[in-house]
């Protein structure tokens, strides 16, 4: 639904340059919740302000919805015709709402509905719809200055909505939000996902984001996209850094030096099979757990368990292989030196 390849945007201010994008390729599959994570100055309100062109690219492509957004025409402010008609089917949401104080929220809701053409009883109707769907349909005529920063966000996705779009950004929603009130928001962006089929593109700085409402996720750093794919892959790929930080298991024991220490993913089925006390009955070895916990992630259960082995890898391929081939994701953590890879 979504496609960038080889993007870069280079900003040239003051005779300085500053390469925010180097060169990312993104694939967002329709009706997927994607998220793209990465600390400050990562490049990750860059790439998704190139998405919808707000911002142009230097070079590269974006395709939504099977149209080539920077082959249509336009400069940054001047956008063409075509390329504000493909704009209007992606919505946005910002971190700070950018609501018009000035304005009842039903007209809020009503701006993007005025700009496209429709008439008064029309924009009602519709703006009328929107707000039941966001569960705002009680404050049509309150302003913005009276409502929570919830209420709010719930007010800028009703907006969002207006032209229909297949595809919504989401540009840090709920950075500025409690953490109740942004578990209730990224509910609602769910449940916008799967009763409209929405495609969701969103930033944030938060993995608790990425963990609870995402169905794939992008690491950025540096401008670059240095790790990407569906939750359930990526925890399931050997010393995958997004897997690891979606599911740590940092306070948990190393084990002691000349021991090996594994840390064992399990998803789904996997998780009902007493693999420890098989592996123990099986090679007649004393394993030792370091620790073990379990996560909703992507929807499915997860698990993780840190376990050491006695004696160093080479004595313990044969036990690893096992492991393997019963369908768990193994990390070997520490070789005989006791080095933490
Ligand atoms: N308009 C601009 N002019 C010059 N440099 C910019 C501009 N916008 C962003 N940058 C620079 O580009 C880099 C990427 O910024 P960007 O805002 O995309 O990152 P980010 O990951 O979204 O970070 P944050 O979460 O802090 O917004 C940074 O070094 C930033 O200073």
């Amino acid at each position: 639904m979504i496609t960038t390849k080889d993007l870069t945007k280079v900003y040239r201010s003051r005779g300085r340059e500053v390469t925010a994008l180097a060169g990312v390729d993104l694939h967002v599959r329709e009706g997927e919740v994607y998220g793209v994570v990465g600390t400050s100055g990562a490049g990750k309100s860059t790439l998704i302000r190139c998405v919808n062109m707000l911002e142009r690219p230097s070079s590269g492509s974006v395709t939504v919805d099977g149209l080539e957004l920077t082959a249509l025409s336009g400069q940054e402010h001047r956008a063409g015709r075509e390329l504000r008609e493909a704009r209007r089917r992606i919505g946005m949401v910002f971190q700070h709402f950018n609501l018009l104080s000035s304005r009842t929220v039903q007209e809020n809701v009503e701006l993007p509905l005025e700009i496209i053409g429709l008439d008064r009883s029309q924009r009602r109707r519709k703006a009328a719809e929107l707000l039941d769907l966001v569960g705002l349909s009680d404050k049509a005529r309150t302003y913005p200055g009276q409502l929570s920063g919830g209420q709010k966000q719930r007010v800028g996705i009703a907006r969002a909505l207006a032209g229909d779009p297949k595809v919504l950004l989401s540009d840090e929603a709920t950075s500025a939000l409690d953490p109740e009130t942004t578990r209730s928001i990224l509910a609602l962006l769910r449940d916008l996902n799967q009763q409209l089929g929405l495609t969701v593109l969103l930033i944030t700085h938060e993995m608790d984001v990425i963990k609870s409402v995402c169905d794939s996720a992008a690491l950025m750093r540096g401008g670059k996209v240095i790790e990407a794919g569906a939750l359930t892959e990526l925890l399931a790929t050997e010393n995958s850094e997004l897997a690891r930080e979606l599911f740590p298991l940092g306070e948990f024991g190393h084990g002691h030096a000349g021991n090996t220490v594994l840390e064992i993913t399990f998803q789904g089925d996997t998780s009902a099979r007493p693999f420890v006390s098989q592996l123990a009955r099986t090679y007649q070895i004393d394993i030792n757990i370091l620790g073990a916990a379990v996560e909703t992630i992507a929807g499915r259960m997860v698990g993780r368990m840190r376990v050491e082995l006695p004696g160093g890898h080479q004595d313990n391929v044969v036990p690893i292989g096992f492991l393997r081939e019963q369908g768990l994701q193994v990390d070997v953590l520490k070789d005989t030196n006791g080095a933490v890879a």
